[in-house]
């Protein structure tokens, strides 16, 4: 079986180092010329698998965008998934769940479960109740071949308190969740199958990135100020193993499909000129 850290170098190596975001902001939506509604969340998410679905290595919906219209926002969810999946893009849910292991075991086969209606490539996922009761997510990622982000440095200003807040060990919170996650990477043959999340805001914070041998997803470029250099600064020696991501930095280009297609272009020209200059 083919590992999700596997697929996602193959997707890396032949689409380029990007992930784009579906965030159908209410904003975004209007500005679309949609109305904000199941209808119009539908529209924008067809548009967007039509302009990126063939060449972008990582799709990320944001669930949030489609549980707030209830079962039928999961519906849309659902056939989005399906899809971006048989465009060939690489699906991952930006769900950041989290929860006492027997909750996250739920959790693990709503997503990670080839089984499930909402069954994608990786998630993302919250630490915050301890980073091994995720455990049951990480097992059945390795069962099928998926992937798990989880949160370690995020790119909102507020994370930080929590994030790199000293430990009794000496190490902060964040530097354990790193720690943790590069234990499950070891003898990962190309790119592990479980990854960070890190925010391309958050500038030199001097956590140690290099043992992970896993997918650094960089979050906060565009709309929340980062720019690509500034992966260097935040990744340093760890840039070959970062994805960068954006979402209303592209969708802002849309509806127009060539308009999306551009600035997904503008944006990989970007962040490869960034990642291919160390
Ligand atoms: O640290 C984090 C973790 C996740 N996100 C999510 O990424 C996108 C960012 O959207 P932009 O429009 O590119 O700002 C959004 O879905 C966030 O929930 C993050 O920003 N930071």
């Amino acid at each position: 079986m083919e590992t999700f850290g596997d697929r996602l170098h193959r997707a890396m190596e032949q689409r380029g180092p990007l992930c784009v975001g579906i965030d159908p902001h209410p904003g975004l939506l209007t500005r679309w010329g949609l109305t904000d509604d199941v209808d119009g969340l539908e529209r924008f998410c067809r548009t967007v698998v039509e302009a990126l679905g063939d060449r972008v290595a990582v799709v990320k919906p944001q669930s949030a965008f489609f549980e707030r219209f209830g079962a039928r926002g999961v519906a849309v969810l659902e056939s989005t998934i399906r899809q971006l999946r048989d465009s060939g893009s690489l699906v991952l849910l930006d769900v950041k769940r989290g929860d006492i292991g027997s909750t996250v075991a739920a959790y693990a086969s709503a997503y990670l479960d080839p089984s499930s209606p909402l069954y994608v490539d990786a998630v993302t996922a919250s630490p915050y109740l301890g980073v091994m009761s995720l455990a049951p997510m990480f097992e059945l990622a390795a069962t099928h071949g998926g992937g798990v982000f989880v949160l370690a440095l995020t790119s909102n200003p507020e994370g930080a308190a929590v994030q790199r807040a000293v430990g009794a060990d000496g190490r902060t919170v964040a530097q354990a969740v790193i720690d943790e996650i590069a234990q499950l990477n070891r003898g990962a043959q190309t790119l592990g199958s479980f990854g960070l999340v890190v925010g391309a805001t958050i500038g030199d914070t001097g956590h140690d990135l290099s043992a992970v041998r896993g997918p650094l997803l960089a979050p906060g470029l565009g709309a929340q100020g980062a720019t690509a250099a500034d992966l260097r600064t935040v990744f340093g020696a760890s840039l070959p193993w970062v994805l960068p991501s954006y979402s209303r930095e592209v969708l802002h280009a849309g509806p127009d499909v060539a308009a999306l297609r551009a600035a997904a272009q503008r944006a990989l020209a970007d962040c490869r000129a960034a990642l291919d200059g160390s």
